[in-house]
């Protein structure tokens, strides 16, 4: 049996199998799900099985074929006529989707395309290699494991990731994988470019200052988080990753062309397609927390695959693992008498280490920081 906390109430799990020791006999192998693939496996083990919300499960709801925004940001730099387009499509974007592509950011498609190999180098490499690395040490300058809240979620997930605190500290070199190494490092360094002209965009889009997110420092940290999808023997019984929203500022990610990932809009699972070249970019709930929601941090979940495997990488714009007193609250020029703040300040690592802490059981922590709520 297995309690998850959801919302206010506590819902209960009964399982008729002994799931604690399914769990433990997983994590032990140490090879992750794609250790299951590599010893071709038909049927899916019942851990991944999910309770899959039929009436939102599926694309085919989303009748209107609705499309994720996509901005352009060729000339923003040249001309202002352009900006204020770009601005006014971030804003609408930020505000109705929590989400938006982007498409000539400046980052090379060949950089794009060395660090999904990149990844793909990791995860494919010796299983006597990965299995030195596999932890559950969450502040080790590399942590490669299945699922981070395996024990604690309803159901585990068709997935594998690793991740590695690339600013504001540098990394140690040596503490990154031999075989992605490089690309970890100059991919980050232009990550963090692009992160500095869109914080000065969504400055712009809630009226503010160009250099105001930048001046709250929410530029500083990333945390770059690389994913494996497996191909899955039955998609439709598990997920890729459950729905969630993201614990940070912005979430910069890079996705294959493998698809998969859903965003949650108007009540319908609306599909985040694979452009080439393109960055999925999509707003964290400290973002929200800080623009007192006026920005949006939407529900999105990863379907399995069959034809995979999946790669991505997530660049979470967080400086949650150098501790920092650093305080955020809802930005004073946001707030009025006719829009009272709605959030308590936080700092970064007291709000990350809180929604870890409740794992990925589709709800967002964000309510719990409402002025009024009890941490
Ligand atoms: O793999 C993806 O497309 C999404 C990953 C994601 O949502 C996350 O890392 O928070
Ligand atoms: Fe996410």
């Amino acid at each position: 049996m297995e309690i998850s906390k959801n919302n206010e109430t506590l819902v209960t799990t009964k399982h008729d199998y002994d799931r604690a020791s399914e769990l433990k006999a997983f994590d032990e192998t140490k090879d992750g799900v794609k250790g299951l693939v590599d010893a071709s496996v038909t049927n899916i083990p019942r851990i991944f099985h999910h309770k899959i919300d039929k009436d939102s499960s599926s694309t085919s709801t989303n009748i209107n074929k609705l499309v994720v925004p996509s901005v352009d940001l060729v000339d923003i730099q040249q001309d202002p006529t352009r900006r204020k387009i770009v601005v006014e499509k971030i804003r609408e974007a930020s505000e109705k989707w929590g989400f938006f592509q982007i498409v000539n950011h400046g980052i090379e498609v060949s950089v794009l395309d060395e660090m999904k190999n990149g990844v793909i180098r990791f995860f494919e490499q010796d299983s006597e290699v990965k299995r030195e690395l596999y932890s559950r040490e969450p502040l080790r300058p590399l942590v490669y494991n299945s699922n981070y809240d395996l024990y604690s979620s309803p159901a585990a997930s068709w997935r594998d990731t690793f991740y590695c605190f690339m600013a504001p500290k540098s990394p140690k070199p040596e503490d990154l994988p031999s075989v992605c190494r490089d690309i970890m490092l100059e991919y980050t360094k232009q990550v963090m470019k692009l992160g500095n002209v869109l914080f000065e965009l969504l400055s712009e889009a809630l009226g503010l200052n160009p250099n105001y997110l930048n001046e709250m420092r929410c530029n500083e940290g990333i945390v770059m988080v690389c994913h494996y999808y497996p191909s899955c023997p039955e998609p439709e019984m598990t997920l890729g990753a459950t729905k969630h929203t993201d614990n940070d500022f912005i979430t910069v990610l890079l996705q294959d062309h493998i698809g998969g990932l859903q965003v949650l809009h108007e009540n319908s699972w609306v599909d985040v397609s694979p452009v080439p070249g393109a960055l999925v970019i999509n707003i964290g709930d400290l973002l929200q927390l800080i623009t007192n929601d006026k920005f949006k941090s939407v529900e999105h979940r990863v379907v399995a695959n069959h034809v995979g495997p999946r790669v991505s990488v997530a660049s979470f714009y967080s400086t949650s693992f150098q501790p920092s007193t650093r305080l955020y609250g809802p930005i004073k020029e946001l707030v009025s008498e006719d829009s009272p703040p709605k959030y308590k300040e936080t700092t970064v690592q007291d709000y990350v280490e809180f929604s870890m802490a409740r794992g990925l059981d589709g709800t967002s922590p964000l309510p719990y920081f409402k002025i009024g709520n009890v941490v």
